[in-house]
């Protein structure tokens, strides 16, 4: 390391120490050693090129005074620095602005310290930051615009004297954020359900939701003109936006207009109501209707329904087949015809609906149009899941095949989606690392046993995802809509199954993360993979199984498995066999460690 760099650092450490130089106070450092050779304490060097990425002087006895400009005024060091602690010290002085030389930074924690002045807005150019945290200390003046940061996850300034109104942020990206105990007037900006109350109390001047206190409506107004005075550039990119929005969908309707028109000349056979409901005509319609108002005469008569076992099915063509599951013994097409019937969701193979059968029986038919499969293989298909039971897949309970549309049916899971366990705004607290652990084991059991049964009849999943593994009413993950993918040949059929593989591994990096597959367009996978070529591992993990003390050993051994499912090569990815294995040795040395050494 340059000498530049290394009495840098000394005389940076010197002044937060008051320049006392007592050895202990320095942590040893000398400039007759090496910050990274000589492993200085506190100091992290990146191991390929010797340059100081970390420094750790949290809870270090510190009484000095702040000078950022000592590490960011310094090329060497402004360009390699990304973790800066100096958190639960008891420095004064403020952040400079040559604090927006440090480029690198991706964490900053000055949290409880006696810090004054105000922030400086040139921290905005801070890109790569991620995690601010100012908290517990004495800043004043405004809070600086940081929304240009796009990866910022966390902010917190809470219990200090800052005022003047809160600026903007990107809400959605955040995953804390906090100004509480402050003297911030003015209206909470909209955060979207994001963040409640807790974030804002204590400012006196603060008003509006997510707070108890509404604002009065001359405040209110103000802030929407405001907001319109500074919004006038944005309005004319805005104008710009709808403009072309406008084109785009004139486009979309002319070319769905002749689609329609071609598509009626050929198949003629669908009602009036049921193409306005597709074509979102009357979305009052989706919600208490049945499924029979919804269209689902549609090809095939109510006279034409008929129950009957999957041994005769294949006799009978349109009519609905039964499996073999006790918890639909007896459905008749009528049964679901009739009862109540609320759209879930709507893409662009079909839709799905949540429906309530007379004896309160909740199923979710699943209509899936135009699939590429003859009616013969997809009966075939739905046999032979029928008798392949694993407790964590959710098996078809009942389908109907026409040549224009499937229709599938599975037992309604109330407990939501492990997507929407992960992501969702109402993820409960118990979503801890065992849990997490636990579902990813049962997953992995689960697909190696569907592979095992299926591999020869060249049936994987074709869709793994968090979206498709729901939560029973024990809290167990459940796959569903295993198998609903275009008929695979035996010669891809090895592919598909290694893209299963992939998709676990994906779902284990969404476990892991937090973060979802695809984020501001860059896809999950590259992300940490980005990190790790940083040698930023514990900043992969998410940060509520940091701060729950899960063991970082566990969490990096899950994460090897995760990145040897997303391999690029499928050849080169493990198959579930080998991955319940993996799995199943991490889990084994978490319970070990839960017993603990003593209690064998
Ligand atoms: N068995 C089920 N129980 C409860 N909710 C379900 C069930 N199946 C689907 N849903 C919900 O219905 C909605 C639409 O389901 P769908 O399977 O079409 O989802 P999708 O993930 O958008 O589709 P795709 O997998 O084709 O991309 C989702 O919100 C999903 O959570």
């Amino acid at each position: 390391v340059e000498d530049e760099v290394k009495s840098s650092l000394i005389n940076f450490l010197a002044k937060l120490s008051n320049n006392k130089g007592k050895s202990g106070l320095l942590l040893g450092w000398n400039s007759s050693s090496d910050p990274c050779k000589d492993h200085w304490k506190a100091v992290t060097c990146d191991t390929r090129n010797n340059f100081v990425r970390k420094l750790f002087l949290n809870s270090s006895n510190l009484v000095g005074e702040l000078d950022i400009g000592l590490l960011c005024n310094v090329e060497r060091i402004a360009e390699s620095l990304t973790v800066l602690h100096l958190e639960s010290n008891d420095i004064s002085g403020v952040l400079s602005p040559d604090v927006a030389s440090c480029k690198q930074l991706t964490r900053l924690h000055l949290n409880g310290n006696r810090l004054n002045g105000t922030l400086p807005t040139s921290l905005a150019m801070l890109n790569n930051l991620k995690i601010l945290d100012v908290s517990n200390n004495k800043l004043y003046g405004t809070l600086p615009d940081l929304s240009r940061i796009s990866g910022l996850t966390v902010f917190l300034a809470q219990n200090n004297e800052i005022s003047g109104e809160i600026p903007r942020f990107d809400f959605s990206n955040l995953k804390q954020f906090n100004v509480s105990n402050n003297n911030i007037n003015g209206v909470v900006p909209d955060v979207r359900g994001y963040f409640t109350a807790s974030s804002f109390l204590g400012n006196p001047g603060l008003c509006g939701d997510p707070l108890p206190n509404k604002c009065p409506s001359s405040l209110q107004a103000e802030s929407v003109a405001g907001e319109s005075k500074d919004s006038s550039k944005d309005q004319i990119f805005m104008f710009v936006g709808y403009l072309t929005l406008a084109l785009v969908f004139v486009v979309i309707i002319i070319v769905v207009l002749c689609k329609r028109r071609r598509k009626k000349k050929v198949v003629d056979a669908l009602p009036q109501k049921e193409e306005a409901i597709e074509d979102g005509q009357d979305e009052r319609m989706y919600k208490s209707s049945t499924i029979e108002s919804m269209g689902y005469k549609a090809g095939f008569s109510k006279s034409e329904t008929s129950f009957v076992s999957a041994d005769n099915s294949a006799l009978v063509s349109s009519s609905l087949v039964v499996l073999t599951s006790p918890e639909v013994n007896g459905l008749k097409f009528e049964d679901l015809l009739k009862a109540p019937a609320e759209m879930l969701g709507r893409g662009k193979n079909g839709s799905v609906y949540k429906v309530i059968l007379d004896n309160r029986k909740t199923l979710v038919v699943k209509r899936i149009k135009n699939w590429p499969i003859s009616s013969h293989e997809f009966k075939q298909r739905m046999q032979r899941l029928d008798q392949v039971k694993h407790p964590n897949v959710l098996p078809p309970l009942a389908f109907y095949s026409s040549k224009q549309e499937k229709l599938l049916v599975y037992e309604y899971q109330q407990n939501g989606s492990l997507f929407e366990l992960l992501h969702g705004t109402h993820m409960p607290k118990t979503f801890d690392w065992p849990s997490r652990l636990g579902v990813a084991a049962s997953i992995v059991e689960a697909m190696a046993f569907m592979h095992q049964e299926l591999q020869d009849d060249g049936i994987a999943h074709g869709n793994l995802k968090s979206s498709n593994i729901f939560l029973n009413r024990n809290m167990e993950p459940c796959i569903s809509k295993y198998g609903l993918i275009p008929v695979i040949t035996r010669s891809s059929s090895p592919k598909a199954f290694k893209d299963d593989v992939f998709g676990f591994g994906m779902i284990l990096l969404e476990l892991l993360t937090g973060n979802l597959v695809q984020h501001n367009g860059v896809d999950l996978q590259d992300w940490v993979h980005s990190v790790l070529r940083e040698e930023w591992t514990a900043e992969v993990f998410d940060k509520s199984l940091m701060s729950e003390c899960a063991s970082e050993e566990r969490l990096v051994s899950l994460l090897q498995v995760a990145i040897k499912c997303v391999n690029p090569s499928p050849e080169a990815r493990p198959t579930m066999n080998q991955v319940v294995v993996m799995i199943n040795k991490i889990k084994e040395e978490e319970e070990r460690s839960a017993i603990g050494p003593y209690s064998l």
